[in-house]
């Protein structure tokens, strides 16, 4: 931990919210969801969960004889591993941290974007490239308010990354771009701090250094020396879109430092500028 920014957790106006997403790599990983968990359950105030789980599914697939295909970082969902999501984030993965988090006097209470409707989304179009059962956000309808109710009735949300096309099936959702979504439909009600949870110290340099702080353009520089790369990519475009549309602040940072960014304060992880 090479570096420590000071930040204020509860901010002007309304009530502070914080949202946390952690990905396939942590969930994947006993010891480190066991700890990521003991965290989350202590962190003070408002505050929404959101998963991945592609890890978790690309074994799943393997072991049923489906081969994962992903194309710039999304997952092709045909109609059998449509099911295979459905089943792995709806149900194993979502499940297991409710009840985790129950067993941590947590009022988690587990839900997909189609439960209450509450992520609008639409089946992604064919062309260029067809993803099969993939969804697209419907950003400007998702309203928060299902969520809202939720947290002011003192219920913990666990968010899967599955959508619905409105027409009856079901949406394979990047988890990324739900937190972001989520984060910035809330922000208008709640002072919000989106913070993505992976097993790396936060966005690394050449020299594998924490970036304490990123701009638009630190990342364009980054991503064109090829040190910016995979799964960072999407993460980065869907931090600065929240950080552009209202949401407080937003953190790329090592699930071990959770506690200590949220209820002290303190930042060991990269900061969206
Ligand atoms: N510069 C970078 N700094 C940190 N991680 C990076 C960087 N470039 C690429 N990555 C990769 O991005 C991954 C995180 O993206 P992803 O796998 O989508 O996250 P998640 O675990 O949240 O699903 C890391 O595991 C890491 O291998
Ligand atoms: C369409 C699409 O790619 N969906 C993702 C959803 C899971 C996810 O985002 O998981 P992580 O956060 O662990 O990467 C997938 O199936 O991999």
């Amino acid at each position: 931990m090479n570096n420590t920014t000071e930040t204020s957790p509860s901010l002007e106006g309304g009530e502070a919210l914080n949202i946390i997403k952690v990905g396939g790599n942590i969930i994947d990983n006993e010891e480190k969801l066991t700890s990521f968990l003991d965290d989350f359950s202590k962190l003070k105030g408002l505050k929404v969960l959101i998963h991945g789980g592609g890890k978790v599914a690309t074994e799943i697939s393997k072991g049923l004889g489906i081969e994962a295909q992903m194309v710039d970082g999304r997952r092709i969902t045909d109609a059998e591993t449509l099911k295979i999501v459905t089943m792995v984030y709806g149900g194993l993965i979502n499940k297991r941290l409710v009840a985790q988090l129950q067993a941590r006097n947590n009022n988690a209470i587990g839900l997909t974007g189609a439960d209450a409707n509450i992520i609008p989304a639409h089946k992604r179009p064919a062309n260029p490239i067809d993803f099969g059962f993939v969804g697209d956000v419907e950003k400007e309808k998702m309203d928060g308010k299902t969520l809202a109710l939720l947290l002011e009735n003192g219920m913990v949300p666990i968010l899967a990354p599955l959508t619905h096309d409105q027409q009856g099936n079901m949406l394979n959702t990047n988890a990324d771009t739900i937190a972001s979504t989520v984060a910035v439909s809330l922000s208008k009600k709640f002072n919000v701090n989106l913070i993505y949870c992976f097993e790396k110290e936060g966005v690394l340099n050449a020299e594998d250094n924490v970036i304490g702080e990123i701009t638009k353009s630190y990342f364009a520089k980054l991503k064109e020396e090829g040190v910016v790369v995979a799964g960072m990519i999407p993460k980065l475009d869907n931090a600065f879109e929240a950080i552009n549309q209202g949401v407080k602040a937003v953190y790329i940072m090592h699930a071990d430092g959770l506690l200590n960014l949220i209820n002290e304060g303190i930042s060991t992880g990269t900061l969206i500028k």
